[in-house]
């Protein structure tokens, strides 16, 4: 099995539009992300059939309601036995807790999202009210986190430094936010090449349209994979 830390990111509209991404992959072993749009559309027998595959699959469906709620939806997540589930750290500690118990016995692993990488702290002041800084706020949401037995946190790169110093090593620090140099950022605002965000201290990499937006995905894929090894 391989051991990079790439994890792509597969916002897909539909299984048909994975598949032809996945196809020229052959039997490289992928740690596979499935968020809201391929998951609200092919549901849980998807996840099952990557998982049978032999994928590694991460499903980020940023989970965040009330305790009981989200503590029951995770009950029946966990039965996918996937690697790692999101839920938004604005829950706070009670759902963070629920949350945390409700997958005890299970594989799965749970990562709060900090503040979303698509947002600046400009914005998080302007638009939603928050006192503090950027850095600041997503240090105190992984110290919650942590504090309340999630297992790791999605920040950028750009916080990852101090949250390991904060969180130590166990903690997993998953990294979205990431694009070369030359590539777009798209609606992201804070952003970081794979090699900096891993000597910041990161666990993993989300990768999306860096490399599904590739004209050669497998080609863009092996290029990152080579570089950071
Ligand atoms: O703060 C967050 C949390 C999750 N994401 C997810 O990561 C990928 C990033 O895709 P790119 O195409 O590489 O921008 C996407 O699935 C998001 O839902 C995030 O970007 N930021």
């Amino acid at each position: 099995m391989s051991q990079t830390p790439i994890i792509i990111a597969c916002d897909f509209a539909s299984r048909a539009e994975l598949e032809i991404f996945l196809q020229p992959f052959g039997s490289e072993p992928l740690f596979l992300k499935i968020g809201m749009e391929l998951y609200y559309k092919e549901g849980n027998s998807l996840v099952q059939e990557l998982k049978e595959r032999g994928y590694k699959v991460f499903l980020d469906l940023k989970l965040h309601d009330i305790p009981n709620t989200v503590a029951q939806a995770l009950r029946s997540l966990a039965q996918l036995d996937v690697e790692y589930i999101t839920v938004h750290a604005t829950g706070g500690a009670a759902m963070l807790k629920a949350a945390s118990e409700a997958v005890q016995g299970s594989k799965t692993k749970l990562l709060a999202v900090t503040v979303l990488t698509s947002i600046s702290e400009e914005s998080l002041q302007r638009d939603l009210g928050v006192v503090a800084t950027l850095d600041e706020t997503v240090m105190a949401y992984a110290k919650m986190a942590q504090d309340n037995g999630i297992d790791g946190v999605i920040c950028s790169p750009h916080e990852t430094a101090a949250i390991r110093a904060q969180a130590g090593t166990e903690f997993a620090i998953v990294t979205p936010g990431i694009r070369d140099v030359n590539d777009a950022t798209d609606d992201q605002a804070r952003v970081a090449t794979p090699e900096w965000a891993l000597e910041q201290g990161a666990t993993e990499l989300v990768i999306g349209r860096s490399i599904t937006g590739s004209k050669q995905p497998l080609a863009t894929y092996m290029n990152i994979k080579e570089r950071i090894k």
